[in-house]
């Protein structure tokens, strides 16, 4: 399909390409979209055809008093009969678009989320989660609302014009052209609306937008906003926002009922008073036809109905157009789909990694990563410690390719890491991250996130190894208890030790932890250093910690800072140095000597 926008210079060009690589979307449904025009191309003739039947009845029948009962009850029938399939061919052509813009914008939603998916993980930088949501729900929604109501307005206002004006003509083609005279004033009035309306429209559209992502902060902030006793003041801020919308909504009603609706009423009227005016001056020459004024009137009211119709349509037109641009934006950005294409390459089998040379920055200019050199070994354990901002985690975005080096090489098992694909990179590493993030679903599935079929006796293995089956055993429903969302009902720790047996679910031969065990208690810690120790036989293990006590068995401690490594060694060789390393572990060691002290102080206390 093609879905590349054309560069144009015009911003009409743009829209215009815009729309046109939307409507591609609709040709795979193309069945439903030509049976909804049918339909609509029906009931419009069927509507147009009532005022006709009315003047033949009126001219007819009841003005020269020819009651011809046959012929009465046959034009009523019919005009009962145009007047049921207008109606329902209406109500079916408005289902089947309804149904045909759902398909499509399902269609859009699928690709899109599907094109998020494979997102470098660099992107999620840039673009708030927030505005990605808005993305997949509003702009898509906008986007169905251009296939439910503004197209299809579009061609039934066209047809009607149309369907009038040949109408108009086989009455009177003197009537028709003063009709005709009509549609310059009637798209001055719609030029005028559009103009004073869009801005208008656009204010609603962005405190909506305002109002949303404000909610949503506060919302995630709750329990900080009632700590701080901050309720008033977040009301007042709230309210600040939903007045200007107030304001803006209050001047979009003003222009909807004060300029397009009586303008346009004011110009019907005008025309009807022309016409029956008209036909005053023309009884005087001839004998005029009162079905004929009658179906002139009835057909100049709903010459009207169009115009005002697509001035309100041309204005979602202008929502949809933003809504399509931010999503083709997206979809034409960098993803990789073809990753998964890439066939697996064969690796040494001692899963060493080295980093050679690194230099890495996340923006120009600051770098993060200076010449980083070193090699964690297949079958040992190697932790990286450091001060906050010292760069251990921007490590392990590297290693897991979230990121790419701006200089320098960062092998595994002797292959550049760019060069193994991303399934088996990804089946190669096991992580836990900092945030241990749970998703919707049991702790069976958020243990077996990796494997496509949820398997018990993985998961529980897993969860055994570190120790994690002890607290899911005691939930109700055990592996098939479902935290609620983010998994609201566990602990941070809890959270944590099943971000843990996540990792080790899909037997990796990396296991890589970052900050694994910074919100958990010592006895829990135990159990991970137990794990870990039972874990890194074969396999290449590496831990960002700040707690000493996690890494205190490492094989190797690389210590960093400010971007560099600036000592290594084992524990017992680095606390006799002198250096980052001693320093960091005498402040650990004298909190936590206070700690103990604070905590023996608080029971002595207790006890008197
Ligand atoms: N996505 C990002 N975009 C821009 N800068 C970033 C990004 N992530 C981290 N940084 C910056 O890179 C530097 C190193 O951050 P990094 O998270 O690697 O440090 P860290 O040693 O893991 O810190 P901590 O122990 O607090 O987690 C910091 O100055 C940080 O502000």
């Amino acid at each position: 399909m093609p879905r590349k926008v054309r560069i144009s210079s015009s911003e009409t060009e743009k829209k215009r390409s815009l729309i046109s690589r939307l409507f591609t979307y609709s040709l795979p449904h193309k069945s439903c979209f030509v049976s909804a025009f049918f339909m609509l191309f029906v009931a419009v003739v069927s509507e147009m055809a009532i005022p006709w039947l009315a003047k033949v009845i009126l001219d007819e029948v009841i003005v020269p008093q020819k009651f011809d009962w046959a012929q009465l009850l046959g034009l009523i029938g019919a005009i009962f009969a145009f007047y049921c399939i207008a109606s329902c061919f209406s109500y079916w052509q408005a289902v089947t678009f309804r149904h045909s813009a759902l398909l499509v914008v399902n269609d859009i939603r699928k690709e899109l989320f599907s094109h998020v998916l494979n997102f470098p993980i660099k992107t999620f930088d840039r673009q708030p989660a927030g505005k990605l949501v808005s993305n997949i729900t509003n702009d898509t929604e906008s986007m169905r609302d251009m296939f439910v109501s503004t197209f299809p307005a579009m061609v039934q206002g066209s047809l009607r014009i149309i369907a009038i004006f040949i109408a108009i003509a086989l009455l009177d083609w003197r009537l028709m052209l003063l009709s005709l005279a009509l549609i310059p004033l009637l798209l001055i009035i719609m030029h005028l609306y559009r103009r004073i309306s869009m801005p208008i429209f656009d204010g609603v559209r962005v405190q909506v937008s305002r109002i949303n992502s404000q909610l949503n902060e506060y919302l995630q902030g709750m329990d900080l906003i009632q700590a701080f006793r901050r309720e008033a003041s977040f009301q007042e801020r709230f309210e600040k926002e939903n007045r200007r919308w107030l304001k803006f909504r209050s001047k979009a009603i003003s222009i909807d009922s004060l300029m397009l609706i009586p303008l346009t009423r004011l110009v019907a009227t005008f025309t009807a008073a022309v016409i029956v005016a008209w036909f005053a001056v023309e009884s005087f020459h001839s004998v005029i036809e009162v079905g004929t004024l009658f179906a002139f009137l009835s057909y100049i009211e709903r010459f009207f109905d169009p115009f005002r119709q697509l001035s309100m349509e041309l204005r979602k037109l202008q929502v949809a157009t933003v809504g399509s641009k931010r999503v083709f934006e997206l979809l034409d950005s960098e993803s990789d789909h073809e990753k998964h294409l890439q066939l697996p390459v064969e690796l040494e089998n001692s899963r060493n990694i080295e980093f050679r040379n690194i230099y890495f920055s996340y923006d120009e200019g600051t770098p993060v990563l200076k010449n980083v050199n070193f090699v964690a070994k297949g079958g040992e354990f190697t932790a990286i410690v450091g001060p906050s901002g010292s760069g251990k985690s921007s490590l392990v975005n590297l290693l897991m390719r979230f990121y790419e080096p701006q200089s320098g090489e960062i092998l595994i098992g002797g292959q550049s890491l760019y060069s193994i694909p991303d399934i088996q990179l990804r089946e190669l590493v096991g992580l836990v991250s900092q945030d241990p993030i749970i998703f919707s679903g049991s702790i069976l599935e958020n243990i077996d996130l990796s494997n496509h079929v949820s398997d018990l006796k993985t998961a529980s293995y897993a969860a055994q190894q570190v120790q994690a089956n002890q607290f899911i055993e005691k939930l109700k429903g055990g592996y098939n208890h479902t935290p609620g969302h983010s998994g609201t009902s566990l602990s941070i720790g809890e959270k944590q030790l099943v971000a843990l047996a996540r990792a080790l679910s899909h037997d990796p031969d990396i296991f890589l932890l970052d900050e694994a065990t910074a919100n958990i208690d010592s006895e829990t810690e135990e159990s991970v250093k137990r794990a870990i120790e039972k874990f890194k036989d074969g396999r290449t293990v590496v831990c960002v910690a700040h707690r000493l006590s996690t890494i205190r068995n490492a094989d190797q401690i690389l210590v960093m800072n400010k971007g560099q490594i600036v000592q290594r060694g084992t524990h017992d060789e680095l606390v006799t140095q002198m250096g980052n390393y001693r320093d960091l572990y005498l402040a650990q060691k004298e909190q936590e000597e206070n700690v103990l002290l604070d905590s023996s102080f608080g029971l002595s206390t207790s006890t008197v």
